[in-house]
């Protein structure tokens, strides 16, 4: 049996490198970026206006010219018409480019139109006023983004904006999830009185998902012979095999001898938590990972937040997971020596403070709960009493406002 530290350990020397690909864009929502992405041009491309009004020379304003005669009018996506003296302006749109022959915006707000001619009426008036100017967000060849960070849809738009269609991100690891257990069946199916449906690995590749990770799902039944069979397809097959149930101490929990029968070879077995406590992992020869999860549901979801996702973050170049802390609002005793994980609902203070109330929960197999909950609070092993006010890390798996 390990302590949670050295599980967390033991797990990141295990991080792998899936190599790069190439992804149209808009496909690369929730990826992590392989390379830098640099701004094909200025960014503005060129000196634009930021409102709608005329434009015109401000050495006009100095000279005490206040009406314009309007040349034209340019929209936005014209190419920019020139003005010829300072008497001049150009009824000019938001988004346009101006003229070089212009250098500042009065909005229509503050004037009047009449005749053909344009009068300022306020006397603010700034020279270079309502202009976003070329490049002042970012220059041409500047990186717009970086490596490692993870595709925002803000990123997406940022790609769009310099021709990026093809990205260069990460690849991800090949996963299948795998369940097993005989008195599984299939969530389309009417469970016998004695039986019910499975969901674990459902809940499992959902939260893949978020990571663009496409799982498999298989389903295994508590036979040896069967199982030793697909396993053996799978460790072929997947880079990670992530299997929930079977390893604890029942007749028909296989699993652990099985993998250790197919040369996985056993790199802790039994964590020092609760819960998640028989949480197994090992490594076959040729490579693939075998993160077998207890099957009680909150001690699957616990293990895979806890203990995969960081591994998936750290494979992926998104270097380690930001970590989070949030401050008990009860006190509680949890005798076990065992690191204790907590249900909690996350909410903020006025003081900016991230607050944790835990949630009565009722064991790890009881797990509709979980739908009510934000996160596990993380409560050292070493501690017995933990009290209102104390800070301890905690692993959130629901989106934070
Ligand atoms: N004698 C002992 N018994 C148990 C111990 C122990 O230390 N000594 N540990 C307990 C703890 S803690 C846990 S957690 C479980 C882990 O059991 P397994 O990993 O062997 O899982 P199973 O026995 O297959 O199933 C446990 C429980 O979870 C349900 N389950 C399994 N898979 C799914 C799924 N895909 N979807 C929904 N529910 C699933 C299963 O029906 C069982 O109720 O062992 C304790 N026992
Ligand atoms: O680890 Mo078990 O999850 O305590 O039920
Ligand atoms: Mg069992």
């Amino acid at each position: 049996m390990v302590q949670v530290h050295k599980a967390e350990e033991i797990i990141q020397a295990e991080v792998r490198d899936f190599g790069t690909e190439s992804v149209p864009f808009e496909q690369a929502l929730g990826r992590v970026l392989a390379e830098e992405l640099k701004a094909d041009r200025d960014m503005p491309p060129y000196n634009r206006v930021a409102m709608d009004g005329i434009a015109f020379r401000y050495e006009a304003l100095e000279q005490g010219i206040k009406t314009f005669k309007i040349k034209a009018t340019q929209a936005a996506g014209d190419r920019p018409v020139e003005i010829e003296s300072a008497e001049e302006c150009i009824e000019i749109m938001t988004g346009a480019a101006l003229p070089a022959s212009a250098d500042t915006v009065v909005r229509y707000e503050d004037l009047e139109i009449q005749d053909g001619k344009a009068t300022v009426l306020t006397d603010e008036v700034s020279k270079g006023q309502n202009i976003h100017a070329q490049g002042k967000d970012k220059k041409q060849d500047e990186a717009v983004a970086l490596a490692n960070q993870v595709v925002t849809p803000a990123l997406i738009g940022v790609a769009a904006a310099v021709g990026a269609s093809q990205l260069q991100v990460k690849m991800l690891p090949r996963v299948v999830v795998i369940s097993t257990g005989d008195e599984l069946v299939k969530i389309e199916e009417t469970p016998l009185p004695y039986q019910i449906r499975r969901s674990n690995s459902y809940t499992i590749k959902a939260a893949l998902e978020t990571y663009g990770v496409q799982a498999d799902l298989l389903h295994i039944p508590d036979d040896i012979a069967t199982m030793k069979r697909q396993l053996n397809n799978c460790l072929q097959q997947y880079d990670v095999l992530i299997l929930s149930g079977g390893i604890s101490m029942g007749k028909f929990d296989y699993v652990p001898q099985v993998l250790e029968e197919l040369e996985v070879i056993k790199l802790f077995h039994k964590v020092k938590q609760r819960p998640g406590k028989p949480f197994w992992f090992g490594k076959h020869a040729q490579g693939a990972l075998a993160f077998a999860l207890p099957g009680n549901p909150v001690s699957t979801f616990m293990c895979f937040h806890r203990y995969f996702l960081p591994w998936l973050e750290a494979s992926l170049g998104a270097g380690p997971k930001r970590k989070a802390y949030a401050v008990l609002t009860k006190d509680l005793t949890f005798n076990p020596p065992l690191q204790y994980f907590l249900q909690v609902n996350l909410s903020q203070n006025e003081q900016g403070q991230m607050l944790a109330t835990p949630q009565e929960g009722n064991g790890s197999g009881d797990f509709a709960n979980l739908v009510e909950a934000d996160a596990f609070l993380e409560l050292p092993a070493e501690q017995t009493n933990f009290k209102q006010g104390e800070v301890y890390q905690v692993w959130p798996f629901k989106q934070l406002v």
